[in-house]
């Protein structure tokens, strides 16, 4: 079976790989029944050389490869019919902009699996570029304090080489006292964590948190539980909200009287109550005045939260009172940062990460007949057709929703 590393073809241009030169090495010593071949690309973060040093053929001509493995959608002109590929194709909420996407790969013949479905059998995900997302995402909070408050200067994460010097250039500054808020549990929040560990700042319970004036900068991670409660005021449980969050409303703002900075790091699930509206944030006792929205649900649960931003203008201010976009250095605006493609300011390290949940998850499921069923789960089209799992999204490749 031969695998092709495709080049990523979308804009702005990804810099971003599944498999980087060392894990692809690693992945050729453990299947010696696989090929793997590279597609020439002048922006990957590892050049072409990089590959060939290692051994591996670099071409412009893929198509004798059975599997293409690339990281953002592939544009349609480039699909080559009947061949397996894997990207995240964004199609499995129905997002408008890729049904032709997905009714050309059907078309085409193409077996396609998304990175997004690669799951456990529970459905927990294996694959995913979230702890890159928190890392920059609370990287850049503390960036964009640094500029408001005329505190310190942190460069830019993509003019830096990879964690190391992003940490390194994190050792450099001083905080103020602050209240930090963090919330979610999942692979964004444990690198949003990372970071303010990194910092050495202080976690604390939420009930000191919210009672105690602290003399340093601490932060209190918080979960749906801590920031929902049930309307009828009895005990609340994970796994009923995660189910149907309908019978819960948000206790957020006991969190948000006392917070500075905020890092939104979790999962917002359809329905689930607003951590803070548009009308919390106009309260008198609302005092977040900084919010890094790595979730970045918009004009939803983070009511600051009006538009993403950029990579390249990541900041903008959000003023309550008009419910308008504003001066983030004027008094009572939210200072925002809700840059929605966080992973490609670290390229370096998030294709490190990846391709090795994708060596340990993925690839061996095509020697082992799949006998955990990762590639069945995937799989999103095959002969033509879309599986039984996906096929809920008929009526959306029809155009007829
Ligand atoms: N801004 C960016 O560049 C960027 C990049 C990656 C991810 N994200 C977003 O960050 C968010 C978190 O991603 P992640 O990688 O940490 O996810 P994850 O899958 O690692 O974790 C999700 C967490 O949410 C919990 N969860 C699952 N279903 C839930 C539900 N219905 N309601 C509430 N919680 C639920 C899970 O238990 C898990 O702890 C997602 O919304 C994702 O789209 C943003």
């Amino acid at each position: 079976m031969k695998f092709a590393i495709i080049k990523e073809r979308k804009n702005p241009p990804d810099r971003r790989v599944v498999f980087s030169p060392e894990k692809l090495s690693e992945a050729r010593q453990k299947f010696g029944d696989a090929d793997f071949i590279v597609e020439s690309s002048d922006i990957r973060i590892f050049p072409d050389l990089a590959y060939t040093v290692d051994g591996f053929d670099v071409v412009d001509d893929v198509s004798d490869a059975d599997v293409m493995i690339g990281v953002k959608e592939v544009p349609i002109e480039a699909l080559i019919p009947n061949k397996k590929y894997f990207f995240f194709s964004h199609t499995i909420k129905k997002q408008p902009y890729n049904r032709d996407l997905l009714k050309a790969m059907l078309d085409k013949n193409i077996e396609m699996y998304d990175h997004e479905v690669i799951t456990r059998a529970s459905g927990a995900r294996l694959i995913g570029f979230g702890r890159y997302a928190g890392l920059v995402g609370a990287y850049n909070g503390f960036r964009l304090m640094g500029k408001r408050d005329r505190l310190f200067d942190l460069p830019k994460v993509e003019t830096l080489a990879d964690l190391d010097e992003v940490k390194r250039e994190l050792d450099k500054i001083e905080l103020p006292t602050i209240k930090i808020c963090l919330s979610g549990t999942g692979k964004v929040a444990k690198g949003a964590k990372e970071i303010l560990d990194h910092l050495n700042i202080k976690e604390v319970p939420d009930g000191a948190y919210m009672k105690k004036t602290f003399d340093e900068p601490v932060y209190c991670l918080i979960d749906v539980l801590e920031y929902n409660k049930r309307k009828d005021g009895g005990k609340g449980l994970k796994s009923e909200f995660y189910k149907d969050p309908s019978d819960y409303e948000s206790d957020f703002m006991k969190y948000a009287r006392v917070t500075d900075y905020f890092i939104a790091g979790h999962f917002y699930g359809d329905g689930a109550p607003y951590l803070f509206t548009r009308e919390d944030a106009k309260h008198p006792d609302f005092k977040i005045n900084l919010v890094a929205d790595v979730s970045c649900d918009i004009d939803g649960p983070v009511a600051s939260t009006i538009r993403p931003s950029t990579i390249a203008n990541p900041f903008y201010g959000y003023n309550p009172h008009t419910e308008k976009e504003d001066n983030c250095n004027k008094e009572g605006v939210i200072a925002v940062m809700a840059v929605d493609n966080l992973p490609c300011e670290l390229p370096k390290d998030a294709s490190e990460g990846f391709g090795e949940m994708f060596l340990k998850f993925v690839i061996p499921s095509f020697f082992n007949n799949d006998k955990d069923g990762i590639l069945e789960r995937a799989r999103m089209t095959q002969n033509g057709k879309l599986t039984p799992r996906y096929a809920y999204l008929q009526d959306y490749v029809e155009g007829k929703e």
